[in-house]
């Protein structure tokens, strides 16, 4: 088995840790406002404030495409998630709750991945 199969393996491997770390995310209470795109016309000044908007449907798309080389590449982003939330969103405001709610459900599902 040359390096290259190898490689595509443990991608493979990866992929289907993360992928199974993104579907208990969208299914988590908390995650409603990031499923989906901000649509800038609901919330008109978001595209000035966040450069990077993600949502966990667009990583979803990526990670089927497999446009991750590596876990962290996946788990960049999905922290961007959270990032954009909190510079958008009072801490103590419903979606700044919950993204703090969620990141830390994130944090605890990721160690669980790198741990075992
Ligand atoms: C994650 C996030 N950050 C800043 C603004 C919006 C959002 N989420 C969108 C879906 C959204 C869009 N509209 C509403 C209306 C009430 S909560 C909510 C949430």
């Amino acid at each position: 088995k040359d390096e290259g199969d190898k490689d595509k393996k443990k991608k493979r491997k990866h992929t289907a840790a993360c992928r199974e770390i993104l579907r208990k995310l969208q299914a988590h209470e908390m995650a409603t406002w990031f499923l989906f795109p901000v649509d800038p016309k609901v919330v008109p000044n978001y595209r000035k404030v966040i450069k990077k908007p993600i949502d966990f449907s667009t990583i979803e798309n990526r990670l089927k495409k497999g446009r991750y080389k590596t876990a962290e590449g996946f788990m960049n982003e999905i922290l961007m998630v959270f990032d954009n939330c909190r510079l958008f969103n009072e801490d103590d405001s419903p979606i700044g709750r919950a993204g703090h709610a969620l990141r830390s459900y994130f944090d605890e599902r990721w160690a669980e991945l790198v741990r075992d």
